[in-house]
């Protein structure tokens, strides 16, 4: 029997935990605050900005939504960024991607207050991760929130094989390192690997992350294997859909990630678990 891991039970329950710290947080006159800055109206951003408001709402946190013309000037949206940066009142700072053309993303990221990245996109982070440094960081969520749906499992990951297909900053350089940092053997391919089909069928675990509407077919996968799908693709009929075939992987996989309803809604809720997180984690050193 294939394990269909369901990313919205999981995402429920780890907003109900997200929303008891809320509640004890309130207890002691503290409001953990998030700010979204989203620039331009990509619509697609503008579904997940606003579902990352609705949920933060539910759960007690103060998010605040900033929308800024796509004309804005790259000094200008450094000054948000530090206004942000600035305000006691929040705690998580999250910059839409992807900017518009003429903005300079990297040096906005690296703008942010290394103990407000929510994202855990600023290079001092990303570093942090990647050399598995001890304390608190925060990382990047769609990872960490595939760190939850693993744990979830209970299974071994030490020694075992985890092919992560992508290496974008987003997802598979972190998830690469997270998986690194849990001691699995680590392999990562992307569109200059030869033979991905020889190498994803080596792997235990199987994290996806391309834009590659069903790149990954059952005979891609070892019997057995713990199947992840990042992807967020239309098909043909304009459905949502994942890099990996789910209909044919579901037969030969031990668990598997469906989307929607997957890796998407962990991702909600791991940003709002990260924001109480920074909100706490900046109690402790007594920086607000
Ligand atoms: N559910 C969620 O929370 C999230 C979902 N997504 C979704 O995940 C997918 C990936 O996103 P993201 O990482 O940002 O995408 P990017 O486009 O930034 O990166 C895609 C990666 O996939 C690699 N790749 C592309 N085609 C192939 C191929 N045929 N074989 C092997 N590797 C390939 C690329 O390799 P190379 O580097 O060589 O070009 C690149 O590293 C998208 O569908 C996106 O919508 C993204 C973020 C969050
Ligand atoms: N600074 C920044 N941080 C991000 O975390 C970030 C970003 N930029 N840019 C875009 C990507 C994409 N992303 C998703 C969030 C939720 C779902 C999600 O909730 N998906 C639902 C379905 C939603 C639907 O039906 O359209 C699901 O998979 O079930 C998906 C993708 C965060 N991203």
């Amino acid at each position: 029997m294939t394990t269909i891991i369901d990313g919205k039970q999981l995402a429920k329950d780890l907003n109900a935990q997200t929303k008891d710290r809320v509640a004890s947080l309130a207890q002691r006159g503290i409001v953990p605050g998030l700010a979204v800055i989203i620039v331009g109206d990509d619509p697609a951003s503008a579904i997940y900005v606003r579902n990352k408001h609705k949920k933060a709402g539910q759960l007690g946190i103060n998010s605040v939504v900033r929308q800024l013309p796509a004309t804005i000037s790259q000094a200008d949206l450094l000054q948000v960024v530090t206004e942000y940066n600035q305000d006691p009142a929040i705690h998580g700072i999250l910059v839409q991607s992807p900017l518009p053309a003429g903005l300079d993303e990297q040096a906005v990221v690296a703008h942010i207050d290394p103990a407000k990245d929510v994202d855990g996109f600023h290079p001092l982070n990303v570093g942090r991760l990647f050399a598995n440094l001890p304390g608190h960081h925060p990382v990047s969520c769609t990872p960490r929130g595939i760190m939850t749906m693993l744990d979830s499992l209970h299974t071994h990951l030490r020694g075992k094989h985890a092919v992560v297909v992508g290496r974008s900053m987003i997802v598979g350089r972190p998830m690469a390192s997270m998986l690194l940092n849990a001691d699995m053997t680590v392999s990562v391919a992307h569109v200059y690997t030869k033979d991905l089909s020889a190498l994803t069928q080596q792997a235990d675990v199987l994290v996806v992350a391309t834009g590659v509407t069903h790149l990954i077919k059952e005979t891609d996968v070892k019997p057995g294997a713990i199947v992840i799908d990042v992807g967020m693709d239309r098909d043909e009929n304009g459905k949502l859909t994942g890099d990996v075939d789910f209909d044919g992987v579901v037969k030969r996989a031990g668990a598997i990630t469906p989307v929607p309803g997957g890796v998407g809604p962990m991702t909600i809720a791991t940003l709002m678990q990260q924001t109480v997180d920074l909100c706490e984690w900046s109690e402790e050193r007594g920086t607000n």
